[in-house]
C-alpha cells in the first residue's frame, strides 16, 4: 500500500502579545497552523491567559516565547507601530513579514512597510489590516480583512495559510492604499469621537466619516494606491468600525476630549495602545508635504497639539469654502 503523502503542517510566527497579536495567534491556530507568539514579558510555563485579553484562553497549539528570531513559514508583526523600528531588525530569517500595525512612523511619517523594508529588502513583505476588534477576533467571532502585498500571488499564499471559517481573508495588490487607509482610519476615528463626546450628533459623525473618506482617497491616490481599497474593508470597513464602536480606543479618547478631558490625563490613565494620536501629526506633515487637502486630518492633529480648542476646531471645518461632491 502507498504512503500517503504528508501535509506539514505550517508554522506561523506572530510577533507581540498585546491584544492584536494574541488575537492572531488564536486566529492563525483555527486556520490549522502551529503558532508561536513572541511576548515581550516571559510568560510562565503553563499560562494560557495573557494580560492584554484576560478571557482569552490561548489554544492548545500555540505556544508562547521570549526568545527572538522565531524560525517560522509566516511572520506576523503585531507590535505598536512606534515600536517597529526598534524590533525589525530582531526579526532575523527568511520568512515573509506580515505587517499588522496600523500607523505612521511620528518621525518620519513612514508607513509599516517602509520600515520593515529597510532592514529587509530581499524578504517578500506584506500588510494585513482590517475592521477587527481583537477580542472579537480571539473569540473567533466571524470577521474579515486584506492582506495586501506587491505580488497578488503572494499575498494569496498567504491568504491560503491564515484564512479560517471565522476569520475570512481577501488578497489585495495595493500594499499602499492598505496602509494608509488603516493609517488614517485612527486619526478619523478620533475626530468622530471627539465629534460624539462634544454633543454635535449623528449627522456630524455620518458627514465627517463620509468626507474622511474622500480626503483619504486623495491621499492614498498621490502615493498610488487605488480607490477601491479605500472603499474595501481596510478603509471604509475600518472606518465604520472604529468610527461607531464603542469599544476603539482611539474613538474613545476623542470622546473623552471632546467632553473636555485632558490629552494627558486621558493617556496616563491608559495602558493600551491609541496609534491615532502618533499618526496624527505624521499623516497631516505627509499632506502638507504633497500638497494634499486632508482638513478633517489637520483638525485632529491641532487638536490633539493643543494648538485649536474644541470651538476653533469646529470652525476650522465647517467655514472652509463651499465646494463640490
Ligand atoms: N487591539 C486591536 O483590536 C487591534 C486590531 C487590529 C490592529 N491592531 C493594531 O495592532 C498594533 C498593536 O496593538 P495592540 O492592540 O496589540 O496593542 P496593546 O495596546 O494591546 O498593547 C501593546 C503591546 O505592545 C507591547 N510593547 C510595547 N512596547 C513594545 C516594544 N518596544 N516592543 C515590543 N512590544 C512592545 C506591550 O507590552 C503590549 O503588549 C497596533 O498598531 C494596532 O493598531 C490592534
Ligand atoms: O481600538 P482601536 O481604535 O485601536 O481599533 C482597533 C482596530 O484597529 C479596529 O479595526
Amino acid at each position: 500500500m502507498q504512503d500517503k503523502p504528508r501535509i506539514a503542517v505550517p508554522h506561523i510566527a506572530v510577533i507581540g502579545a498585546g491584544a492584536w497579536g494574541i488575537a492572531l495567534a488564536c486566529a492563525a491556530s483555527r486556520s490549522g497552523a502551529r503558532v508561536t507568539l513572541w511576548s515581550r514579558s516571559p510568560v510562565p510555563e503553563g499560562n494560557r491567559i495573557l494580560p492584554r485579553l484576560p478571557g482569552v484562553v490561548l489554544p492548545e497549539g500555540v505556544s508562547v516565547t521570549s526568545s527572538l528570531p522565531v524560525q517560522a513559514d509566516l511572520t506576523l508583526v503585531a507590535v505598536p507601530m512606534q515600536t517597529l523600528r526598534e524590533m525589525a531588525p530582531k526579526l532575523r530569517g527568511t520568512s515573509p513579514l506580515v505587517a499588522c500595525c496600523k500607523g505612521l512612523e511620528r518621525d518620519t511619517g513612514k508607513l509599516p512597510l517602509d520600515i520593515l523594508g529597510e532592514f529587509h529588502p530581499d524578504r517578500p513583505l506584506a500588510v494585513l489590516s482590517g475592521p477587527n476588534f481583537a477580542i472579537e477576533v480571539a473569540q473567533g467571532a466571524p470577521a474579515a480583512a486584506t492582506i495586501a502585498a506587491t505580488s497578488l500571488d503572494q499575498a494569496r499564499s498567504h491568504v491560503g495559510l491564515l484564512s479560517s471559517p471565522s476569520f475570512r481573508l481577501y488578497a489585495s495588490d495595493d500594499p499602499t492604499g492598505v496602509q494608509i487607509a488603516g493609517a488614517a482610519k485612527n486619526v478619523i476615528a478620533i475626530g468622530a469621537g471627539i465629534a460624539m463626546g462634544a454633543g454635535y450628533g449623528e449627522n456630524a459623525r455620518a458627514a465627517l466619516i463620509t468626507r474622511a473618506i474622500v480626503e483619504i482617497g486623495r491621499l492614498s491616490d498621490a502615493l498610488g494606491g487605488r480607490a477601491a481599497t479605500i472603499a474595501g474593508l481596510s478603509g471604509v470597513g475600518d472606518l465604520i468600525l472604529t468610527c461607531t464602536g464603542v469599544g476603539s480606543r482611539n474613538y474613545s479618547l476623542g470622546y473623552a476630549l471632546g467632553g473636555g478631558a485632558k490629552l494627558a490625563d486621558i493617556l496616563a490613565a491608559r495602558n493600551t495602545v491609541a496609534e491615532g494620536v502618533a499618526t496624527a501629526p505624521a499623516l497631516a506633515e505627509s499632506a502638507r508635504r504633497l500638497a494634499i487637502s486632508m482638513p478633517i486630518t489637520e483638525t485632529v492633529a491641532a487638536f490633539l497639539a493643543g494648538s485649536l480648542d474644541l470651538d476653533e476646531a469646529h470652525r476650522q471645518i465647517l467655514h472652509r469654502p463651499t465646494t463640490t461632491e
